[in-house]
């Protein structure tokens, strides 16, 4: 695969899985767990055997796909036969499927529990579990499938967890599923990846967009996911910046399979250039060129904030990261801050002004590398033409100029979205709105929260707190509008 050494996370654990141990594995975003625990898995797999031997289960439909892909490819000169089952996809073809003997399945908890109540996956032979997202998989949407599930595979299997969050109490319930479980942590000085630039925008709720807009046009990302808190709120985010012309597609859980499917697909071909998502697309998704994350929303908690920016960053590249957050939202930030033990940094949203420049580079690259391609046949003749009536400078101004579309003008329609309700002293919950109500975990919130108000005028005032560009200039493609 063109690895050419092992990631710490892979040092620390493959040998360890290859004994057959039980582990928990913990290692920053896109550092290469799923080759952790996939080498061990595949190894493990006879494959004279036709039976279901590995089950790996995984919290959205696009990872199951993207980890039973990644372990196709570690797998394929083994010839072991893997399967990825999951929600929205016509049962029947995953029945025909599960019928040609994989040797191991991908699959998310709801189609897995699905086969497994129709009798058509049977786990009785499966001697490795690994549950991917640990974490999220023990909380509290997903821990009663999980533990239905489990209880169709063999207790003499091994099992591993991997994450690169695993809050203490997830991990003691972890603990209780396992068999004196290898706790693997990587250490590092941060939860987050170095490799992230990290800011925040403080801003009210109807400003968010126009800075939104702003940035993107400063930053260029080449890649971009912003993340919003509920599926409307994606919904008009796409379509707000669509009009003002960015080439932007949506991606939720009310969408269809096909649809989330072709987007997705759409994004990694750059065929478009921002994805706008929920938390569906905040853990494990690897795509290349993701160069921007943007929380057009506060992550509810510090976990989801940390696999949102870890979209980007990824195996060693650079990445920034820019949180919004409205001013009763604020003890958000220090929760995050806390326990990912990373300071963001005060961004100050760029003007009108500036954000025109950013636009107005991109017409000049467009410009260049129209130039460049040196494909411009009769237009050259217009060209001299109009050399003989005007002076040369303001021929190519006025071409930057009907290039430069200011998008602002653009009305665009976002519903204000309730903030979160304002921290007191206390913990954060973990995730509300699972499918159980109830249990959840108290997090890392704790009390005497240290007022955030001291840093952050000597930050604002920084003139080099400001992303230098961010990206590559003149990635992101604006569409005629
Ligand atoms: N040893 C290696 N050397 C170089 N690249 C690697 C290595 N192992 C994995 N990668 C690549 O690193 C990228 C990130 O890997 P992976 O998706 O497994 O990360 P992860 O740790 O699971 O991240 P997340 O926490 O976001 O799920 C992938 O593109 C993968 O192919
Ligand atoms: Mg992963």
């Amino acid at each position: 695969m063109g690895f050419e050494e092992a990631t710490p996370i892979q040092e620390g654990t493959i040998r360890l899985g290859m004994e057959g141990k039980d582990i928990i594995g913990q290692a920053q975003t896109g550092t290469g767990k799923t080759t952790a625990f996939g080498i061990p898995l595949i190894e493990k797999i006879d494959t004279r055997d036709g039976n279901v031997q590995g089950l790996v289960i995984a919290p959205t439909r696009e990872l199951a796909i993207q980890v039973s892909e990644e372990l196709y490819n570690l797998g394929k000169d083994k010839n072991v036969r893997i399967l990825s089952v999951f929600g929205g996809q016509e049962i029947g073809r995953q029945i025909r499927a599960l019928k040609n003997r994989p040797q191991i399945i991908v699959g998310t908890p709801g189609r897995l529990l699905d086969h497994i109540n129709r009798r058509t996956l049977k786990l009785e032979n499966v001697n490795t579990l690994v549950l991917d997202e640990a974490d999220e998989m023990l909380n509290m949407g997903f821990i009663e499938d999980i533990q239905s599930i489990m209880s169709n595979v063999p207790d003499t299997r091994q099992t591993l967890l991997f994450s690169a969050t695993m809050p203490d109490p997830i991990r003691r319930i972890a603990e209780k599923f396992m068999k004196t479980p290898e706790i693997v942590k990587i250490k590092s000085k941060e939860m987050t990846v170095e490799n992230i630039e990290q800011f925040f925008v403080k801003s009210v709720e109807r400003e968010k967009f126009d800075i939104l807009s702003r940035l993107l046009n400063v930053q260029q990302p080449e890649l971009a996911i912003v993340f919003g808190r509920t599926k409307r709120r994606v919904d008009e985010l796409a379509h707000a910046l669509n009009l003002r012309g960015y080439l932007a597609e949506g991606i939720h859980g009310d969408l269809s399979q096909a649809k989330r499917m072709s987007v997705l697909k759409q994004f990694k071909a750059n065929k478009i250039d921002i994805l706008v998502a929920t938390d569906v697309a905040a853990r494990g998704l690897d795509i290349s060129g993701v160069s921007h994350v943007y929380n057009f929303d506060i992550p509810q908690d510090p976990e989801s904030y940390v696999h949102r920016i870890g979209r980007t960053g990824r195996a060693g590249k650079k990445g920034v990261a820019v949180t919004f957050v409205t001013p009763r939202e604020m003890g958000y930030l220090s929760i995050v801050e806390r326990t990912t033990k990373k300071k963001m940094e005060a961004l100050v949203p760029p003007t009108a002004d500036e954000a025109v420049i950013g636009l107005q580079r991109v017409a000049m690259e467009q410009l260049e590398t129209m130039t460049e391609k040196n494909n411009l046949g009769s237009y050259r003749e217009l060209a001299t033409e109009m050399l003989d009536k005007h002076d040369a400078v303001d021929l190519v101004a006025a071409a930057l100029k009907t290039l430069t579309k200011d998008p602002e003008d653009a009305p665009v329609q976002i519903t204000e979205e309730r903030p979160l309700p304002s921290r007191g002293g206390g913990g954060y919950k973990g995730k509300g709105g699972g499918r159980s109500s109830g249990g959840g975990y108290k997090g890392k919130g704790g009390s005497g929260r240290p007022s955030s108000g001291g840093y952050k005028g000597r930050r604002e005032s920084s003139s080099s707190s400001r992303p230098s560009g961010g990206g590559r200039p003149g990635r992101t493609r604006r569409h005629e509008s």
